[in-house]
Order: structure tokens, then C-alpha cells, then sequence
């Protein structure tokens, strides 16, 4: 199979002031000095990107946003478009994290709609998936993940820079993580849903592993078969933790 170079992205979820700018700026300071072997991405809270862009500007860092709405524009109150993710100065944008499943309702047909506008705006989205505790212990996790490719993966993905990121919700900012078996077990059924909705397409779009990831156990989980990057949570957030992870890829 195509290696695709690994992506770390950190998603700061719904914290982080101006003052985290300074986690920003020596994450990207400390990359300048010292190249990482992988891509390297920070996903802030919306009313952040446009001056991270201003600090990551001309750095290795790329800037992603958490979300963003299916429609081009609208009376849609307290959302943001694709396009506006964009021009506030973001390449990439998750979509589908399970707390947005979760708490917003977001299904499968919702996410692949965001997809597409992401897509109409220039932006590589990360598609997140993942079972719950519940669906796991049920012995449905293969079957959760695979459904969630099917519904959430629009066709025209195909050809399109995108990352789908595994993150099982049980073990979200939990410190629990799957064996290494099961994730290799896990990716290798996403890599399979992938290509049975996009053909070739769907063989080379990395697939990262979520879910309490730390600089003590990124090396093991990065170098599990076919996991192609990390989307980390609470360890985003300080830029010494974050580059812990980023080299251990
Ligand atoms: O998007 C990131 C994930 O939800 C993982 O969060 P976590 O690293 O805090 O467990």
C-alpha cells in the first residue's frame, strides 16, 4: 500500500484563550529549529484561527478548524461556513468528531454534507469515527466504524486530500486506549470501508488513531500497521507535550 505522510493534528476542542497563542508559537518555533518526520496541525477554537494564522504564518504548523456548517451561507445562527473556516486562514477542518455526534445529533448524512462543503471551500477535512464503550462491549465495533465510512465519506472524496481519524469514545480523554491489536484490527476494517466506498481513492488517505494519545504511548500506537497520524486531544494543548508526540512518529 501507498504510505501517505503521517499527520499529527491537535484539536484543542473548546479551550484556549490569546494567551495560548504562546503554546502555538513555541510549537512552532521548536519545529523551525528542528524539522518533524510528519505533518503537523493545530485545530483551535474558531474565534482563534485568524490569529494563529497571523503567528503560524510561514511555519511548518497548518491550521485546521473543529467544524463547520453544510450550507455556503444562511440564517443559520452561531455557525460558521466552510469558506469562513477558510478565509480566517485554515487548510483543514474536522468534521464528525463524536462530540459533535453526540451532542449536536450530527448523523452520517450531516457529516458527509459538511464534507462536500469543505471540499467546495479548498479545506482537507478529517472525518472522525468511532464506537462507543456500549457498541464495543456488544461486540459491534467493526460494524459501527465500517457503517460510519459508508454513511459520512461522501463519493466525491475520491482524488481529494482528506485523513479519517479512528477515535473510539470510550477512550476520549479517559487515559484509556484500545490494544494495539485492536487498533490495528479497527484500521484495517476503516482502510476496507474506505476502499469499498471510494475504489482506489480510498486507499491512500492516511487514518489517524484518537484517543488519549501521549508522548509515552505515541510511538507504540504510531507504529501500528496502518496508522497513519494521531489526532490528539488535552495533549494538544501544551506545546511540550504535543511535540513529545510528534516525535515519536
Ligand atoms: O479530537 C481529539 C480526541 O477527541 C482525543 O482527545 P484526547 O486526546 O484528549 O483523548
Amino acid at each position: 500500500m501507498k504510505q501517505s505522510v503521517k499527520l499529527v493534528a491537535g484539536n484543542w476542542k473548546m479551550n484556549g484563550l490569546g494567551a495560548s497563542l504562546g503554546e502555538a508559537e513555541a510549537l512552532a518555533k521548536a519545529l523551525q529549529e528542528q524539522a518533524a518526520a510528519c505533518r503537523v496541525a493545530l485545530c483551535p477554537p474558531a474565534t482563534l484561527i485568524d490569529r494563529m494564522a497571523r503567528v503560524l504564518a510561514d511555519t511548518p504548523v497548518e491550521l485546521g478548524g473543529q467544524d463547520c456548517h453544510a450550507e455556503a451561507s444562511g440564517a443559520f445562527t452561531g455557525s460558521v461556513s466552510a469558506a469562513m473556516v477558510a478565509d480566517a486562514g485554515a487548510d483543514l477542518v474536522i468534521l464528525g468528531h463524536s462530540e459533535r455526534r453526540a451532542g449536536f445529533g450530527e448523523t452520517d448524512a450531516d457529516v458527509a454534507a459538511k464534507v462536500e462543503a469543505a471540499l467546495a471551500a479548498g479545506l482537507e477535512p478529517i472525518i472522525c469515527i468511532g464506537e462507543t464503550l456500549a457498541e464495543r462491549e456488544a461486540g459491534q465495533a467493526i460494524a459501527v466504524v465500517s457503517r460510519q465510512v459508508a454513511g459520512s465519506l461522501p463519493p466525491s472524496l475520491s482524488g481529494k486530500a482528506f485523513a479519517v481519524a479512528y477515535e473510539p469514545v470510550w477512550a476520549i480523554g479517559t487515559g484509556l486506549t484500545p490494544t494495539l491489536e485492536q487498533i490495528e484490527e479497527v484500521h484495517a476494517a476503516v482502510r476496507a470501508a474506505m476502499v469499498a466506498k471510494l475504489g482506489e481513492g480510498g486507499r491512500v488517505a492516511p487514518i489517524l488513531y484518537g484517543g488519549s494519545v501521549k508522548p509515552s504511548n505515541a510511538a507504540e500506537i504510531l507504529a501500528v500497521a496502518d496508522v497513519g497520524g494521531a489526532l490528539v486531544g488535552g495533549a494538544s494543548l501544551k506545546a511540550e507535550d504535543f511535540l513529545g508526540i510528534i516525535r515519536a512518529v
